[in-house]
């Protein structure tokens, strides 16, 4: 329609969509009733959004959750999540007259900026560190859950064979890790914020390798520039030499996240996930520049829990056909969830992490990343909270809710229901 504007074809859009919505949904309010995109860029209030206070009311205390088996395989106790398609939901595809195109913050790509670079306004909440609270994973009573996940006995090999600069559109900069491994063929994923963080397997010296050759693999001290020769600093240093940490740097562990590969949540603006806004603001927590300990995303390709993106969209399909998403997947005769995390054991401790704060609501993620021996151990989680929850941007849809709800009844996540806004 000529004129108007995204914001109010949005409008138009949810008051269509909340007389579909299902019994535990509430509407959101004109403060949480943004997109993921449009609240990371350009909402006027970013900086108060940026409250890395994660943790707070909204989370769960550290102890075990309630429903002690949360192997959902023969539960069917729990409500369904009601994933019928929605007629309001047609109205929200991108390219017709009656149909917006998603607003522009949405077409950028996964990693939507935190914010128009050079805008943000320094504040003190800005500042302080996102809080965590403590886990112990060696007793019931520390906030892991009573699941023990069946881990492998040894972990799997793994090389950082390259590794690259990359200045962001927030103005961070990342090193993008990129490894090989013992047990798939896929390209597995380390994205690590600060400069204190390196990789033994890309440090380690090759056989036969030139200087350029380590210089183009990634394999330097410093940063690169027009005419390098060298691949360390300070000539006279080792090819492992590294920089000494900042003061302050290792004072405590850095902040680490592990993402599984989510193509429609990170990639193609799906609204039946929070996959794009916990990467967005696993990095955005990570760049901040309090957060002197450094932090990492573990990106593994374990699409869709593990089943790939052919049987997660099947599984969609499913929930449009009134499945939550357990019983899609178990309908597809996939586990519930079918991924592994050795590889990001194996990966934090080459890059020299034997201690974590882990970003996460899962607790099995927690006991799964610290490996057979625990040879990584978590000691802090982190809660990821929906910024929707928190009044803080976001994003609101019927199906991510009751994607959260299904995570929350089913799958154990420590998220306190109470805090989603009514
Ligand atoms: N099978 C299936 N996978 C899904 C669905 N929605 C999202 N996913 C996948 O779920 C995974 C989400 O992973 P994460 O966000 O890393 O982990 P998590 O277990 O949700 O735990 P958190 O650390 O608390 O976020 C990604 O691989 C997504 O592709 C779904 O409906 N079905």
């Amino acid at each position: 329609m000529p004129g108007q504007q995204p914001d109010e074809w949005q409008h138009h859009a949810e008051t269509e969509r909340t007389s579909q919505l299902p019994s535990f949904y509430s509407p959101p309010t004109d403060a949480q009733h943004t997109s993921r995109g449009d609240a990371d860029v350009s909402h006027p209030d970013f900086s108060i959004s940026s409250d890395p206070a994660l943790g707070t009311s909204a989370t769960s205390p550290p102890t075990p959750t309630p429903k002690d088996n949360r192997d959902s395989i023969n539960d069917t106790s729990v409500d369904r999540n009601d994933g019928a398609p929605s007629p309001a939901s047609s109205a929200l595809l991108p390219g017709t007259p009656l149909n917006p195109p998603p607003p522009n913050s949405l077409l950028s790509p996964a990693f939507t900026p935190p914010a128009t670079p050079g805008t943000a306004t320094p504040s003190s909440l800005l500042l302080s560190e996102p809080r965590g609270v403590p886990v112990d994973s060696s007793v019931p009573s520390g906030g892991c859950g009573s699941k023990h996940p069946r881990l492998l006995e040894q972990l799997p090999q793994v090389e950082c064979i390259v590794r690259a600069r990359i200045p962001t559109t927030t103005g961070a900069e990342m090193f993008l890790h990129l490894y090989t491994n013992n047990v798939d063929n896929k390209e597995h994923l380390a994205i690590v914020f600060g400069n204190t963080i390196r990789s033994k397997s890309l440090d380690a010296v090759r056989e036969g390798e030139t200087e350029m050759d380590r210089l183009v693999r990634g394999a330097y001290t410093g940063r690169l520039y027009p005419g390098r020769t060298t691949s360390l600093e300070n000539a006279g240093g080792s090819a492992t030499e590294r920089k000494e940490p900042e003061e302050g740097a290792q004072s405590q562990p850095p902040l680490v996240r592990i993402h599984s590969e989510c193509y429609t949540g990170e990639t193609v603006w799906s609204a039946r996930c929070d996959c794009g806004e916990q990467l967005d603001e696993a990095a955005r927590l990570m760049s901040l520049p309090s957060n002197k300990a450094g932090g990492i995303i573990i990106y593994l390709r374990q699409e869709g829990r593990g089943i790939g993106l052919g049987e997660k969209l099947k599984a969609y399909n499913l929930q449009d056909l009134g499945s939550d998403t357990v019983e899609a997947n178990l309908l597809l005769r996939h586990p519930a969830d079918a991924r592994s995390y050795g590889l990001a054991t194996a990966m934090l401790l080459d890059l020299g992490q034997k201690e974590v704060r882990l970003l996460t609501n899962n607790p099995d993620k927690i006991r799964a990343v610290e490996g057979p021996n625990r040879e990584v151990v978590v000691k802090e989680r982190v809660a990821m909270v929906p910024l929707s929850w928190k009044g803080k941007g976001g994003f609101r849809a019927p199906e991510v809710e009751g994607y959260l709800k299904t995570k929350i009844e089913k799958m154990g996540h420590l998220l306190d229901p109470g805090a989603l806004p009514r």
